[in-house]
């Protein structure tokens, strides 16, 4: 990748015009962004490029597809162990290993304890001591085992670090989750969120880090988790330090900036612009010098996938369908061969009833033993208005319950969330006094509204955000989307649970409230 820099004076001088006219244009662009003494620094700017040790430490973005990737480089006073790094593990690594960076964060441990991939981003999942405050319930925070997850460059292991991480929102999971990891799916949109504020904090908490550094004397030992000191262990020696930042198209767009275009909903196989790759340097050598470069680089890339890459889509498809083949068989397995009646939650539900019907199918088909002969049943229940719960679950529509009496019963639901839905299907079915009955739901949602309600079997536990897709929608939309997204709130201009509904009060259609 070519990478456009505000030159210093000097190299501008070795290189001639045409870096002199690029450094104008990218030199008041870059004083208009740098803040505080940074802008001084290029005012006064006689950079002369010493050979120094370096700490580098660094935010980079990549959108792809929807899901983003956050680099972040840190090195410490104990060598050249970064503390903390990314790497790309999507189509685009190939093409540039700076662009391609996958989400990470800080572990305080380096033991990871489970992998996995989500959308081309791999995920890493590490012990922590503390719960994260930001996505645990209160219940799960006071659980010291709770896992976060961090990402890995090249088979490395994260190193230790503080547990500042958290700050920057770490995705938690449960203790109790432990055993079951592969089952933990991380929706893109989180992913995205979660790299869109961290890289705001540390490009903030980079630029405030180096001010401070240059003001500081260089024996004090205060370093900001973001901005460590590297190399020789006397701080005169220290003579350069050089902070490498990146930031998000989404969350720093300058006054003058064109605005960034918005995130395609649809297209989750087309990548997004790239837009900022700011890059600050503060020498102490020559005193004062920023070196800093910024631009749009999609242009320069590109940046559509490769036919040769597997689209994230079809990763999460695919992890879709094992899991649902996995259920389909512990479900077969539990029913030994029991004639069973499965009752699709619609309309939520169709998408995964079908794909679970298709395995359990098959699994007969193949089975000599332990086949199930199946029944489908369909009842329509509705209680979510926009993205919230109205706390009034409606039956809307559906077979004969009367038709269960008796019967050994397979509720199918896409995803519970409080409970709520599932707690009152049973309680009306109860009533008709089925044999038996289990609930299976592909998604289940960490939420404190939670009711504490859990599936018999459960497909994905999800964090607390509302998802649309594989037929899940957004007030009817969205559940065409072949796979799960979160809700780009922006573009819908929604307010998550803003306004709750006041609790259900009568009426209703079908078979009446409950
Ligand atoms: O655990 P809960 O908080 O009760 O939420 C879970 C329910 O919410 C959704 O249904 P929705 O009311 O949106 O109707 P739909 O299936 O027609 O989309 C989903 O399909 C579940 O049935
Ligand atoms: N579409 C959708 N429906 C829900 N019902 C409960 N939670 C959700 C969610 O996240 N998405």
């Amino acid at each position: 990748m070519k990478r456009r820099v505000i030159l210093t004076r000097s190299r501008r001088d070795v290189n001639g015009k045409t870096e002199s006219s690029q450094s104008g244009a990218w030199g008041s662009r870059a004083r208009r962004q740098t803040p505080g003494i940074m802008a001084s620094f290029l005012e006064q700017g006689k950079p002369q490029r010493t050979k120094t040790d370096r700490v580098r430490t660094g935010v980079s973005a990549v959108f792809r597809s929807g899901r983003l990737g956050v680099g972040y480089n840190h090195a410490d006073s104990t060598g050249p162990r970064p503390a903390l790094w990314g790497s790309a593990q999507g189509p685009y690594h190939k093409k540039s290993s700076s662009l391609c960076c996958a989400t990470m964060w800080w572990s305080s441990s380096s033991s990871i304890i489970h992998e996995q991939n989500v959308g081309g981003v791999h995920i890493s999942f590490a012990p922590t001591g503390d719960g994260c405050p930001d996505c645990c319930t209160s219940s799960t925070k006071a659980d010291p085992g709770d896992l976060l997850t961090s990402l890995k460059r090249n088979q490395q292991r994260l190193s230790d670090d503080e547990s500042r991480g958290h700050e920057l929102s770490l995705f938690c999971v449960p203790k109790h989750y432990e055993e079951d990891l592969d089952s933990v799916i991380i929706p893109s949109g989180l992913i995205r969120d979660r790299c869109t504020s961290s890289s705001s904090i540390l490009t903030l908490d980079t630029i405030t880090s180096a001010e401070r550094l240059m003001n500081e004397s260089y024996s004090s030992t205060a370093a900001s988790p973001n901005v460590l000191r590297t190399g020789p262990e006397k701080p005169r020696e220290l003579k350069e330090l050089r902070v490498s930042l990146r930031r998000l198209q989404l969350i720093a767009l300058e006054p003058n900036e064109k605005p960034a275009p918005p995130l395609p909903l649809y297209n989750h196989l087309l990548l997004t612009e790239i837009r900022f790759s700011t890059r600050a340097s503060v020498s102490r050598g020559d005193r004062k010098c920023v070196v800093s470069d910024r631009k749009c680089i999609t242009s320069e890339l590109n940046l559509q996938p490769s036919s040769s890459t597997v689209p994230p889509a079809m990763e999460l498809r695919s992890e879709f369908k094992q899991k649902t083949e996995r259920l389909a068989r512990d479900i077969v397995r539990d029913m030994g061969g029991h004639h069973m009646v499965a009752l699709c939650v619609l309309k939520g539900g169709y998408k995964f009833f079908a794909d679970l019907m298709d395995f359990i199918k098959t699994l007969n088909q193949n089975s000599e033993h332990s086949s199930v002969p199946l029944s489908v049943d369909f009842i329509r229940l509705k209680s979510y208005s926009n993205d919230q719960s109205t706390n009034c679950v409606k039956v809307i529509g559906g077979d004969e319950l009367s038709a269960l009496t008796g019967k050994n019963v397979l509720i199918v639901e896409d995803i519970v969330e409080t409970g709520r839905t599932m707690e009152t299907l049973l309680k009306l079915l109860h009533e008709y006094q089925p044999k038996m009955v289990k609930v299976v739901s592909l998604l289940v949602k960490r939420t404190p509204r939670s009711s504490g309600y859990r599936p018999d079997y459960i497909g994905f536990e999800v964090p607390d955000k509302f998802l649309v897709g594989y037929a899940l929608d957004y007030n009817e939309y969205f559940r065409d989307l072949s796979d799960l997204e979160e809700t780009i709130t922006v573009s819908f201009g929604l307010r998550r649970r803003q306004h709750l509904h006041p609790p259900c009060t009568g009426g209703g259609g079908g078979r009446g409230v409950i």
